[in-house]
């Protein structure tokens, strides 16, 4: 840096001393340029660290690169207009100062680029660190919260910069190249044919209309009329509604479909797989949110092969272009407004974004809250909370207004400044054009092609802005999915899991201890029984002491944290979820239904049965009388999680799945709680049926209906405190006799505490 610093003070006194002795105190209009560059190498150095609170390696990494690349250019040119004859002493000492300065500007630009792979993998193995430890302690349904994690992301894109951020969403390059589909890799061909075509013609229509004016001066006007069907033919060609681009939309829907198809497919299969701890802390409209604006990945697509790659292209024509033209100064004075507009635009968009962001926070806080009023409609209505709610909607819609305003009002003023970098660059550029012209070095249907090629340059130039700002509104959008998505299930597969054999049915609990990762409170304190075919094993004890829990961890819901279950000698956590859950029959404590008919609710849990078969399931669970008294019978629509139905059909439609299903484990957790007396006699009948041949789990409030159990387990505070069958226990004179007496009125409930 110090070296950089003495070789610019060496060249200021050089050009000094130079200027005032060879040439007069005037600068030629090579070292006019000189200095332009100086001060954009500088300044975009200086805008991009000033920018940081604290620079990082990537932001020297980014600033020396750009430095050598300016410091080339300036290199090249000083070379070529150096003639052997003329170059003097001071000439050659400039020429090799810059030399220098290339060099220790590119050694500068890799030094920080190493460092900045350094700092990658060192936060890279955080990152990691920090979502597995939240998978494994599974410590955070705050931690792992969406405004933590975004947070975090915004963190490390501004210490980071794009590279490494662009790079996590590697995840989802599957979804957007078609490798398996012939049709789709086909489409991509058509793409990048249309866009070497549309470079092409990007330059022709331009230099036409400059054939033309001159034809018209030199008033040759068969040739002008010929050279206006040609100029007329092109632009018909590019316009979208021409063949080209009739093609090229066809192809391009064909590749966006491709990816929207992946990417909803990729979401929702990993939120289904995700573990009930996620879906018990996540909010579900939240994750529909993310799901649907994570869509707009696909622009990427659109963006990166017909807006960005072509841009490279068109800039790189666009100078030598011009350079024919004119000369290099022209073409010159296009590139350095080029890369100014690119780099003030960017910067712009940097300073629009935390106002965009807070204005799509408020647009979500909005659909929350319009979302959970409507959810908790009862609840709000109980209450009689309609005001308050509606006030708390208002105040959500004027936030989101609020903020709309202001990130507009921003962006606006963003636009105004880069339309008048474009300006000042077209002034420039056609001043130096019209001395060229004066001096009958270019004519004037050059003058005419430039101005309308400055149209078709500044195009491109714009798109990469606009790429710039689009693109961190579509990543700002898939935050959320990746967020998702790098999620990964507590409870998931074992790299060497194998299928569940069930043989005797025969389920062992091995001092099982377990708490939830979110509250880290014991729940169960090594609990120890096993059950074979046949039997029912039963569980009771006070609402909170963990019977519910009981079932999940048999179901796999969550892994145990001490001790084991086992299957048939299979530990649950060895075996394939899915085979696991192929065995498993439940009812649970409140049964959800899809909103169809009752029909399809109960043959989703076998959807090979016959309708016969779903009717006699319905029977056997006494529900059949309930649904054919109604107008529509098996054809009626339950609504939305079942509402149409009374609590006790509820439960007996969830019965209906599980005597449909017939499977070899059966869990049922108060699974009559909402039944009469008379009804529930009719289905335990049936469970009487069903016990045979089966393992049976039950929780169960009401003892009489667990009378029969093989071995009934009075839980409390996670332990077990009694244990054996309906006729032990009374015998023992304990807690279940207590509960026994007290819910069969011969002895007092507990007197409630009055306020
Ligand atoms: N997802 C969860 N996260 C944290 N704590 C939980 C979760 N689910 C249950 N708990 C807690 O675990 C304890 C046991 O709950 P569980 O549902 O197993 O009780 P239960 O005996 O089935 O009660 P009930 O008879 O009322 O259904 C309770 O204190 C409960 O608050």
């Amino acid at each position: 840096m110090f070296l950089l610093a003495l070789s610019y003070t060496m060249e200021a006194i050089l050009f000094l001393y130079r200027s005032a002795t060879q040439k007069g105190w005037w600068p030629s209009q090579h070292s006019l340029f000189h200095v332009m560059i100086l001060v954009l190498t500088w300044g975009a150095m200086d805008l991009d660290l000033l920018d940081a609170c604290e620079p990082s390696w990537p932001q020297y990494h980014r600033t020396w690169i750009l430095s050598s690349l300016f410091e080339t250019t300036l290199c090249v040119l000083e070379a070529l207009t150096l003639s052997p004859l003329q170059g003097g002493r001071y000439d050659i000492i400039l020429l090799v100062l810059q030399i220098f300065r290339v060099i220790c500007s590119t050694v500068l630009g890799l030094q920080a680029r190493v460092q900045t792979r350094r700092e990658a993998i060192t936060v890279q193995d955080d990152g990691e660190s920090q979502w597995l430890l939240a998978n494994e302690t599974n410590e955070q349904a705050e931690e792992n919260s969406d405004v933590v994690t975004r947070e975090r992301q915004r963190r490390r894109l501004e210490e980071q910069g794009w590279f490494l951020y662009i790079k996590e969403f590697r995840i989802f390059l599957p979804c957007l190249w078609p490798s398996g589909s012939t049709k789709g890799k086909l489409c991509l061909a058509v793409l990048i044919l249309d866009l070497v075509i549309n470079r092409f013609l990007r330059v022709l229509a331009p230099r036409q209309l400059g054939v033309i004016t001159d034809n018209l001066i030199a008033r040759d006007f068969n040739r002008a009329c010929y050279e206006v069907g040609i100029w007329i033919l092109l632009p018909w060609f590019r316009n979208t509604a021409g063949p080209l681009g009739a093609i090229k939309s066809r192809a391009l829907m064909e590749v966006q479909n491709f990816s929207y198809q992946e990417v909803c497919r990729l979401a929702f299969k990993h939120v289904m797989a995700l573990s009930m701890d996620f879906h018990s802390n996540k909010d579900s409209a939240e994750i529909i949110k993310a799901v649907e604006q994570g869509n707009s990945i696909n622009d990427l697509a659109e963006l990166l092969l017909l807006k960005i790659s072509p841009v490279v292209v068109d800039l790189v024509v666009a100078v030598c272009y011009v350079t024919s033209l004119f000369d290099k100064y022209v073409a010159f004075t296009t590139f350095i407004v080029g890369i100014s507009y690119v780099c003030i635009t960017i910067k712009l968009t940097n300073w629009t974004q935390p106002r965009r962001r807070i204005y799509k926070e408020a647009s979500r806080t909005e659909s929350n809250v319009v979302n959970e009023s409507l959810r908790n409609w009862q609840t709000v209505l109980y209450f009689n909370q309609v005001e308050s709610e509606k006030d708390c909607y208002s105040r959500a819609v004027q936030n989101s207004l609020d903020a709309k305003l202001a990130y507009r009002t921003r962006m606006n003023s963003g636009n105004a400044v880069e339309t008048l970098i474009m300006f000042l660059g077209l002034l420039s550029a056609s001043l130096l054009a019209i001395r060229k012209i004066s001096s009958g070095e270019a004519s004037t249907g050059d003058f005419v092609t430039l101005g309308t090629f400055w149209a078709t340059m500044t195009y491109p130039l714009e798109m990469i802005a606009w790429s710039h700002s689009n693109m961190t509104s579509i990543f700002i959008d898939a935050e959320r999915l990746l967020q998702l998505l790098r999620t990964k299930p507590s409870v998931s597969d074992r790299p060497n899991s194998y299928e569940l054999d069930v043989s005797a049915g025969k389920v062992e609990f091995c001092n099982v201890e377990f708490s939830y990762s979110s509250t880290g409170k014991k729940i169960l304190n090594g609990i120890n029984f096993e059950a074979t075919r046949g039997q029912t094993v039963a569980f009771v004890g006070k609402t909170g002491a963990g019977k519910s829990t009981l079932l999940k961890l048999i179901c796999r819901f969550y892994d145990v944290t001490g001790g084991s279950i086992s299957i048939d000698g299979q530990d649950l956590r060895d075996v394939t979820l899915e085979s696991l859950r192929n065995v498993l029959g439940v009812v649970p404590q409140d049964p959800c239904l899809f909103n169809q008919t009752v029909l399809e609710n109960v043959r989703y849990a076998k959807p090979e049965a016959t309708d016969e078969e779903v009717i006699d399931a319905c029977k056997d669970a006494a529900l059949h009388e309930n649904i054919i008294s109604r107008p529509d019978g098996y054809n009626t629509k339950v609504g939305e999680r079942g509402v149409k139905l009374s609590g006790g059909e509820l439960q007996r439609v969830a019965i209906s799945r599980l005597l449909l299903r017939k499977s070899k484990i059966v869990i049922l957790d108060e699974a009559t709680s909402a039944m009469d007396s008379s009804t529930e006699a009719q289905v335990q009948k049936a469970f009487q049926m069903l016990r045979s041949g089966r393992t049976m789990f039950v929780v169960a409030h009401r003892l009489s209906t667990i009378m029969d159990a093989d071995l009934i387990l009075f839980i409390k505070d996670g332990d077990i405190v009694e244990r054996g069958t309906h006729q032990e226990l009374l015998g023992r004179k304990g807690e279940y006799f207590e509960l026994w007496e007290r819910q069969n009125g011969r002895k007092e409930q507990p007197a409630i505490k009055r306020l």
